[in-house]
C-alpha cells in the first residue's frame, strides 16, 4: 500500500510482444532501424503514483519519500534484477515528464509486477508507459497525444506502444506507430524463462552474427510486413501463424541454445507456430483458439523446456487509468470492477 499525500492515481498496462521483427544495420547512434508489428497481450503490470508534496517541504527520505517501490507478493528474481534508483525505467519517465512540465518529480510511484522482467515483452517500457499516463492525470496535465508520445519515445523505443496498445505498425526506433486494423483476437502461450537477456547484448549479437555470415550460411532476414498485416487483418491464425518472424531469434537462440527446444516443444504440443519475443527469451506461440491455448499451454508445462507458461490473447488496449481518475467513481466495493476501463484517451 502506497502512502503518502493525496490518492493514489492507478493505471494498467500491458506487455508487448512483436508478431514480426525486421532489424536494420546498425546507425551511428548505436540503434537498429527496425520495421515491426507489435500486438499487446493481457498480460499487465500496474502503477500506481502517489504524491509526495506537502506544500511545506518534500521528506527525501522514509516510506513517504519520493521514489519507486514494488507492491503485492514480490519474488526474490524480481526483488534482485528491478532497479529501485534513479535507473527505474518508471523513475526515469517521471523525471522526464516532470521537466516537461516544469516541476518536480515530487511522487511516490508503486510497480505491481506481472510482466516477466527481461523476457524481451517490455516490462520496464510498460511501467514508464503507466507512470507517464499516471502522473498526467495526477497532475492534470494538458499535454496533448503527440507530446506525451515525444516524451515516452525519449525514455525508451517500446514505451510509446504501451500507451498505444492493440496492434501497430512500429518503425524507426519503434517509436513511432500506426495503427493496425485488428478486430479479431487471437490466442497465445507465452513461455517464460527463469533467467533475462540484455536487449542491447542481442542486438550486438544479431550484428556480430550479419557480420560474420557467409553465403554458405547466411543469417536469414525475415520477409514483408504487409502479408503480416493482412493476415492480422484477416484474423486468421493459420495465416498469421505461417508469417511470424524476429530477425533478432536468430542473436537470442545464438545466446541461448535451449530456446531451439522451447520452440520446438510449443509446435510439438499443439501450438501453430513459436517464435521468440523481442530480444527474448519469452517465446510466444499462436494457437487455432482458447481451448487450443489452453492445452498446449498444459502441455508445454510438463516438457520442462521453460519455467512457466501463461495463456494470453491479444490485442488488448494500451495503458488505462483504473483508480484515482477525479473524472471517475471509485473502484472496489460499491465502485465499478477493474478491468475494462473505457477509452484509452491516448490511442
Ligand atoms: C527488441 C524490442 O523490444 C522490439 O520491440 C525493442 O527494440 C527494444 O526496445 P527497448 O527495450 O525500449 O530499447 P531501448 O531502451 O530504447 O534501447 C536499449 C538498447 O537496445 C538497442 N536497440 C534498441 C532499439 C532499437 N531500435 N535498436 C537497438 O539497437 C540499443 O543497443 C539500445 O541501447
Ligand atoms: N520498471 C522496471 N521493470 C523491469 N526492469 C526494469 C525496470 N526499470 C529498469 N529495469 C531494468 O531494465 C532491464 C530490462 O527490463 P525489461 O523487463 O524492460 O526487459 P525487456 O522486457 O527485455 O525489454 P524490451 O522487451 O523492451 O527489450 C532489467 O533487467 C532491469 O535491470
Amino acid at each position: 500500500m502506497l502512502s503518502a499525500v493525496g490518492p493514489p492515481v492507478t493505471v494498467r498496462v500491458p506487455a508487448k510482444i512483436n508478431l514480426h521483427l525486421a532489424v536494420g544495420d546498425l546507425r551511428a547512434d548505436g540503434y537498429h532501424d527496425l520495421v515491426t508489428v507489435f500486438q499487446a497481450l493481457n498480460l499487465f503490470d500496474e502503477i500506481s503514483v502517489v504524491s509526495t508534496h506537502t506544500g511545506r517541504h518534500v521528506d527525501r527520505i522514509g516510506p513517504g519519500a519520493p521514489g519507486v517501490e514494488l507492491l503485492g507478493e514480490v519474488t526474490d528474481a524480481q526483488r534482485a534484477e528491478i532497479p529501485l534508483d534513479a535507473s527505474n525505467l518508471a523513475w526515469r519517465a517521471a523525471v522526464a515528464l516532470a521537466e516537461v512540465a516544469g516541476r518536480e518529480p515530487d511522487v511516490r510511484i508503486g510497480i505491481r509486477k506481472s510482466i516477466p522482467v527481461a523476457g524481451g515483452m517490455a516490462g520496464g517500457s510498460a511501467d514508464a508507459a503507466g507512470t507517464l499516463l499516471a502522473l498526467t492525470t495526477l497532475w492534470r496535465l494538458d499535454l496533448g497525444r503527440e507530446a506525451l508520445m515525444e516524451v515516452a519515445a525519449d525514455v525508451g523505443s517500446d514505451v510509446a506502444f504501451a500507451l498505444h496498445g492493440g496492434t501497430a505498425l512500429g518503425t524507426g526506433r519503434g517509436e513511432n506507430l500506426v495503427p493496425v486494423l485488428s478486430r479479431h483476437t487471437f490466442h497465445w502461450v507465452v513461455a517464460l524463462q527463469d533467467h533475462g537477456l540484455s536487449t542491447p547484448a542481442v542486438f550486438g549479437e544479431l550484428d556480430r552474427l550479419r557480420s560474420t555470415s557467409t553465403p554458405e550460411s547466411p543469417v536469414k532476414r525475415v520477409g514483408d510486413v504487409e502479408p503480416v498485416l493482412e493476415a492480422v487483418a484477416s484474423g486468421e491464425a493459420r495465416s498469421l501463424a505461417l508469417l511470424l518472424g524476429n530477425d533478432l531469434q536468430a542473436a537470442a537462440v545464438s545466446m541461448d541454445p535451449g530456446l531451439r527446444r522451447t520452440l520446438r516443444a510449443g509446435v510439438a504440443a499443439g501450438a501453430l507456430a513459436g517464435v521468440v519475443s523481442g530480444s527474448g527469451p519469452t517465446c510466444v506461440f499462436l494457437c487455432a483458439d482458447g481451448p487450443s491455448a489452453v492445452r498446449v499451454a498444459a502441455e508445454l508445462s510438463g516438457a520442462g523446456v521453460c519455467r512457466t507458461v501463461r495463456v494470453a490473447h491479444g490485442p488488448v488496449p494500451g495503458a488505462r487509468v483504473i483508480d484515482g481518475d477525479p473524472a471517475r467513481p471509485p473502484r472496489g466495493p460499491g465502485g465499478p470492477p477493474a478491468p475494462d476501463p473505457g477509452p484509452n484517451m491516448y490511442a
